[in-house]
């Protein structure tokens, strides 16, 4: 059963003549624990669709379901309860708490949602991902790589239905960038975590199981 099913999906930005027909019907499926890279030029509507699939914004039209459950109607209250339950977000920026230690920002989600953290899960998040001697250090304190390590292993500890990154090595140099996708690919495979990835790094293709090339807002090519 796919994890995510995507239907005639569609997104328009303001009204005609000047509408920007961002998504401009999108059919997709994903099945569970498939590793998904999503990939085309500047403007192609990537960001959308990741957006989309996240809960992070409405479609004009069509229909987004996640875990079985339709999302593409649900109001804003409802989508911030979805995400945090369903969706894992990894971004260029981080986005990791200050104040916080590793550890910390890992489990916040968990925390957030009033659940009991899987210690033993935990735990094997944090040595898989290598970040066993960073648990007590500050994002400060830490380099780019080992940050996104630690966005990661945040994204996966509340064991999300989907898992989306958005061009999650935009920040770092190419040997980080490398490091930090066959984490990824690692992860997905360890924890069977679906994942979707907007990159522009042409190595992923290497490593996503499959990749959808989106082009003004249609998927022009899928490959595995
Ligand atoms: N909030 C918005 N209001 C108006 N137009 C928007 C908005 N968000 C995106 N767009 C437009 O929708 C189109 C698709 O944008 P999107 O950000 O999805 O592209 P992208 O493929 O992610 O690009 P990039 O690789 O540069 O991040 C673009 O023409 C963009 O200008």
């Amino acid at each position: 059963m796919p994890v995510l099913k995507v239907q005639h999906l569609k997104k328009y930005y303001g009204k005609e003549p000047n509408v920007v027909r961002a998504l401009d019907g999108v059919d997709l499926e994903i099945q569970e624990g498939e590793f998904v890279a999503v990939v085309g030029t500047s403007g192609s509507g990537k960001s959308t669709l990741l957006h989309m699939l996240g809960g992070l914004d409405t479609p004009t039209s069509g229909k987004v379901t996640v875990a079985g459950r339709d999302i593409s109607g649900m109001t804003d209250e409802q989508l911030t309860i979805f995400r945090r339950r369903n969706v894992g977000f990894v971004f260029q920026n981080y986005n990791l708490v200050p104040i916080l230690n590793v550890y910390e920002n890992i489990v916040l989600p968990i925390e957030l949602d009033g659940n009991a953290v899987d210690q033993g899960f935990v735990d094997s998040i944090i040595e898989t991902l290598g970040l066993g001697e960073k648990k007590s250090s500050l994002p400060n304190n830490l380099s780019g790589g080992q940050q996104q390590r630690v966005a990661i292993a945040r994204a996966l500890a509340t064991k999300p239905a989907i898992l989306l990154a958005d061009e999650p090595t935009g920040n770092l140099d190419s040997k980080t960038s490398q490091d930090v996708l066959g984490v990824l690919k690692m992860t997905s495979t360890k924890f069977h975590q679906t994942m979707v990835m907007i990159t522009h790094n042409e190595q992923i293709a290497q490593l996503a199981d499959r990749v959808i090339q989106i082009e003004d807002g249609k998927i022009a090519t899928e490959g595995r």
